[in-house]
């Protein structure tokens, strides 16, 4: 399947600091993508590099087969930026005259269907709307432009539980009618959790885990019994996490076969649990993989 997003080695650098480096990723197109990591990980310049608005500073990135930037690339992706900007002087209906001037592809049923279903009303200023409505009609905005790929950056970052629920269900649901890859960063793994089946862990610049959901979660084991070393686990067992009581050993693992040790209770993991073991991971355990440690 075609990648949607592809880099090697990228890195971007504000000033001397690194934003991002190191970051190898291929993303199969028709998935949604959860970009997850701590405030200042790297997400936003991450979503900005692949639309095009920001240069790498090191390394490649392609986006649905090419460099992300010219007019005709700039067509197929829809970003919804942070903060789901939008102007506070203008109406709901005359958003939607300024999204059909601005994209060739503007799909106008698609707009107004939305608009009506999610009971906006046109003449409203974007200034008078609720946070959760300002996002549903960034969303909208994004979504009629019928790109094949969708990037939002923090989209419910700023929603109650509900309007959240409300924004990522219609979401899930235009992603399933209209066949598109999303990309989206959030630094809540439960807002993930419900929408995405493919993750990247971002944390410190760097990429820590890449892959479907699926599969991540099928490799990923939890460990519990007598106390033990992790230098005496298996080889092909590598450590994400090591905690330790007088008696008990916890560790999580990834392993690509199954766990035949009798001593272990195995358990399986929440994505939650496996992100959080990720971003954890602070101190080195012991072989520690490169940055990258599962690529598809
Ligand atoms: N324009 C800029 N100039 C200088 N440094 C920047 C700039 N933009 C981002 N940075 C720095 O780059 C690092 C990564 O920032 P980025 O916005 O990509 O992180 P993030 O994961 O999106 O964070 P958040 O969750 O807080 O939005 C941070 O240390 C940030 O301070």
């Amino acid at each position: 399947m075609t990648a949607v997003l592809q880099a090697q080695d990228l890195g971007k650098k504000y000033g001397r600091r690194w934003a991002l480096r190191d970051c190898t990723i291929d993303v199969p197109a028709g998935h949604v993508v959860g970009l997850v990591g701590p405030n200042g990980a790297g997400k936003t310049t991450l979503l900005k590099l692949a639309c095009g608005q920001l240069a790498p500073t090191s390394g490649r990135i392609s986006v649905l087969g090419g460099p992300p930037g010219d007019r005709a690339h700039l067509a197929r992706v829809g970003f919804v930026a942070q903060d789901t900007p939008t102007y506070a002087g203008l109406t709901v209906a005359e958003h939607l005259r300024l999204g059909a001037r601005l994209n060739s592809g503007w799909d106008a049923a698609l707009a107004e269907e939305r608009i009506d279903r999610l009971g906006l009303d046109p003449g409203r200023r974007a200034s008078r709307l609720s946070a959760g409505e300002r996002a549903q009609l960034a969303l909208t905005l994004g979504l009629a432009k019928r790109p094949e790929l969708l990037v939002l950056d923090e989209p419910v970052a700023a929603l109650d539980p509900l309007a959240r629920r409300e924004f990522l269900r219609g979401l899930m649901e235009a992603t399933a009618e209209h066949e598109l890859s999303v990309l989206l960063s959030s630094h809540l793994v439960s807002d993930l959790e419900r929408t995405c089946d493919y993750l990247i862990v971002l944390v410190d610049s760097r990429v820590r885990l890449a892959g479907e959901v699926d599969e991540l979660l099928a490799t990923h084991h939890r460990l519990t019994g007598p106390r033990r070393d992790p230098d005496r686990l298996p080889a092909d067992q590598y450590v994400v996490s090591a905690r330790h009581t007088d008696r008990q050993s916890t560790f999580i693992v990834r392993a690509e076969g199954p766990i035949l040790d009798p001593a272990w209770t195995v358990g399986r993991l929440t994505m939650e649990d496996l992100v959080l073991a990720y971003l954890e991971q602070a101190a080195p355990v012991r072989r520690r993989r490169p940055a990258l440690a599962v690529v598809r």
